[in-house]
């Protein structure tokens, strides 16, 4: 098995496409990207999505960030994609685990508050009480500053971008504590003319 831990982090990626519903989106996606801070990870964008590397704070900082960025245009703006820690194959962005843990666009989007819904579903992969592991997440997520609804195949969560992230982050990094390959898959919308 190839090698996924640096010191006492595992690399974790997120790969994300951005859909700005605007006449602008190829400003909105580019200048996005260009404004976010990624110099703690490793990047690659193509037609399709962007695919992001390193350590899992700073990837769910620039995941956060890039929506915020995008939403604060006052568009409507969607967001899909996968976050992935332990996944066997990846080993190459080991130098970007070296980063401190201090996530670089927090200050600077600190201030946006943004109200937004999203859906995200955990994979704990490779074991056999993943049910239990989402549950107990699930139920967690309760507690958080977020609406909490049940759906299928997805739990709901409504409330700031901040918060959202932070249940997002906190949901999968309990269960990536437990599990060792984990996947969890996202979709958020704001400014949306569709009322809830
Ligand atoms: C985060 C993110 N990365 C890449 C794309 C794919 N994409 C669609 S339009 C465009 C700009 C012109 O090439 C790009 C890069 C996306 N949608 N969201």
């Amino acid at each position: 098995m190839m090698n996924q831990y640096c010191g006492t982090s595992r690399i974790a990626g997120c790969q994300f496409s951005l859909h700005p519903m605007s006449d602008q989106f190829v400003n909105i996606i580019l200048s996005t990207l260009e404004e976010v801070d990624t110099s703690k990870v490793w990047m690659e964008t193509d037609d399709i999505s962007t695919c992001i590397r390193g350590k899992m704070v700073h990837v769910f900082d620039v995941v956060k960030a890039v929506f915020l960025h995008a939403a604060k245009t006052g568009e409507h703006v969607a967001m899909n994609g996968t976050f992935s820690i332990g996944c066997p194959g990846d080993s190459e962005a080991d130098v970007y685990m070296d980063e401190t843990d201090v996530p670089v666009n927090e200050e600077k989007m600190s201030e946006i508050s943004q109200p937004a819904g999203c859906k995200f579903a955990l994979y704990p992969m490779g074991t056999e009480d993943y049910m239990d592991k989402i549950y107990e997440q699930i139920n967690l997520s309760n507690d958080r500053n977020v609406d909490v609804t049940s759906v299928h195949y997805a739990t709901r969560l409504d409330g700031d971008v901040h918060d959202i992230f932070q249940a997002l982050y906190e949901s999968f990094d309990l269960v990536q504590q437990k599990v060792s390959h984990v996947t969890m898959t996202f979709s958020l919308s704001a400014n949306s003319p569709t009322n809830r």
